[in-house]
């Protein structure tokens, strides 16, 4: 046992007096804990799973950029958006800062690598990434088919949750997963389901189970050790199920898709089968990855934010009045459209502020460098995985003032006009990141999150239920990779009647 101890050691040494050759003489790391408390800070990351938790202290001691050296590897985090758009966005970096790296959900658990969000940076990539685009139309006419598809579907939200007796408590959670995953749906086929509780019942089951697998310690674990994967343990279970969960959803969008093929025109996949006639690059491997990409990013991260914004509503009921004040005032009765967006200060600061305080895309997704390059005075390995720290951005002291505060107001001006995009405010966080990798579904999330909020603040007020409510520090929750409160019932009051 004792040889054992002594070539360990002896191993190590070398390891370490070799890792410290080589950087003779270059430009330096980023600053970062000594490779043994780099060992101790992971261990501590996986054991305890609060990744943001422990990037956030160590941002506070390092300041904008510090790397994390392990076993050779090295995690940089950047903690400042100014930074972060450097990085990503300049000509000298993008072409080498927009990878994505190695792990396990892109090696084991997605059907193919020809999709969006997993992949490195490439043609094919780009390509996805301009199909969605053109679907989701968002610039110019496209946006009022969109915007009556996602009305509609408040619309018959609103209808149940008007019909809820008196006094009785609302599981508002689950008709918002129910309500954004038939979007999703619509969005992708441009029909109804036909079996919405099976087809609501298997992604919410998928994309929680997703969840899980992505958590910093689980994701770590399986992409170092991948056969844990066959054991029997809960990592084990967890990937079972998440298999055959995919398999489930796949089949529900593709095997329509091919025996209903002829009348396959509309929403997402339709533009993709429309693509195939024309470009006989566009693999069915790519069909299969954008329907996944589009049902993980789109709901965990859209459904956080919104059980987050409610939650806040019960939290701070002088907000959620004064945002109906404001829609009383610019809408009056008639039903809220996305160019109401303009006129509506104060709602679009609380709906910033929601993204800023919550912080619920905890660290984003991770980039790779594809070659090594120097940045700030810092050496930058290549193969480094970057990790954006936007929890530690969102509450950044030097930009926020009392950044522990709900305060939409922060995001006014003495007029009580909402900051410019260009305002230090703005520029200081963005919840969906910049440049080749920023998320393809922002202006999606962002107009169904405008439109959910003020279209049922408009008819309902929030109350809480008497019952537990969960707490508003997101960081007291469950660490998944999108945070989002463990429960939200309340009491709903109509203020207005649903006249649709
Ligand atoms: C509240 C809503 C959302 C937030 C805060 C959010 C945030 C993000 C962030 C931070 C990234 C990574 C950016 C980077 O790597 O630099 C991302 C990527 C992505 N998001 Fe979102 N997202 C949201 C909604 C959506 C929706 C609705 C969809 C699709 C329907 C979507 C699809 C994607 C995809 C496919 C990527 C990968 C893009 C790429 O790698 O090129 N997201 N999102």
């Amino acid at each position: 046992m004792s040889w054992l101890l002594i070539v360990t050691v002896v191993v190590l040494l070398v390891y370490i007096f070799i890792t410290w050759r080589r950087n003779q003489n270059k430009t330096p790391l980023p600053p970062g804990p000594s490779i043994f408390e780099s060992l101790k800070i992971v261990w501590g990351m996986i054991r305890r799973k609060d990744i943001h938790h422990i990037g956030e202290s160590l941002a506070k001691r390092y300041g904008d950029i510090f790397v994390i050296r392990i076993f050779g590897s090295h995690l940089v985090y950047v903690n400042s958006f100014r930074i972060l758009r450097k990085m990503f966005t300049s000509t000298n970096y993008r072409d080498v800062t927009n990878d994505r790296p190695p792990n396990f959900l892109r090696e084991y658990i997605l059907p193919t690598k020809q999709e969006m969000a997993f992949s490195d940076y490439s043609e094919n990539q780009v390509k996805l990434r301009k199909i969605f685009h053109s679907v989701v139309k968002l610039y110019g006419d496209g946006i009022h088919a969109f915007e009556h598809l996602v009305t509609s579907e408040i619309q018959d939200l609103e209808e149940k949750l008007a019909s809820v007796k008196t006094g009785q408590s609302v599981d508002f959670d689950m008709e918002l997963t129910n309500s954004i995953i038939r979007i999703l749906y619509i969005f992708l086929t441009d029909e109804r389901p036909k079996d919405e509780v099976m087809v609501c019942s298997t992604i919410e089951n998928y994309d929680r189970l997703l969840n899980i697998i992505f958590r910093f310690d689980i994701n770590t674990s399986l992409t170092l050790f991948p056969w844990l994967r066959h054991l029997p343990t809960f990592i084990g279970k967890t990937f079972l199920e998440v298999m055959e969960e995919q398999e489930r959803m796949l089949d529900i969008f593709l095997h329509r898709m091919k025996n209903e093929s002829k009348k396959y025109s509309g929403g997402l996949l339709g533009a993709m089968l429309s693509e195939q006639e024309r470009d006989s690059t566009l693999s069915e491997e790519s069909v299969k990855g954008v329907i996944i990409n589009t049902v993980v990013g789109g709901f965990v991260t859209t459904k956080g934010f919104l059980s987050g914004f409610f939650l806040l509503m019960l939290h701070y009921p002088d907000v959620q009045s004064r945002i109906q004040d404001e829609i009383d005032k610019e809408i009056g009765d008639k039903q809220p459209i996305l160019n109401d967006r303009q006129e509506l200060h104060y709602t679009n600061a609380a709906i910033l502020e929601c993204f800023r305080y919550i912080r619920h895309t905890i660290i984003g997704l991770p980039h790779m460098n594809n070659a090594e390059f120097e940045f700030e005075g810092y050496r930058i390995p290549a193969n480094s995985t970057i990790i954006t720290n936007y929890w530690y951005m969102a509450r950044d002291g030097k930009i926020w003032k009392h950044p522990d505060m709900f305060k939409p107001e922060r995001f006014l001006d003495d007029d009580g006009k909402l900051v410019s995009s260009d305002h230090p405010l703005r520029q200081g966080f963005n919840p969906f990141g910049v440049g080749r990798r920023n998320c393809v579904g922002e202006s999606f999330a962002k107009s169904r999150i405008f439109l959910y909020v003020t279209s049922l603040l408009q008819k309902f007020t929030f109350l809480p239920d008497g019952g537990p409510l969960p707490s508003d520090d997101s960081s007291t929750w469950k660490p998944y990779a999108a945070l989002h409160p463990d429960s939200l019932s309340c009491l709903i009051k109509i203020r207005k009647k649903c006249e649709h």
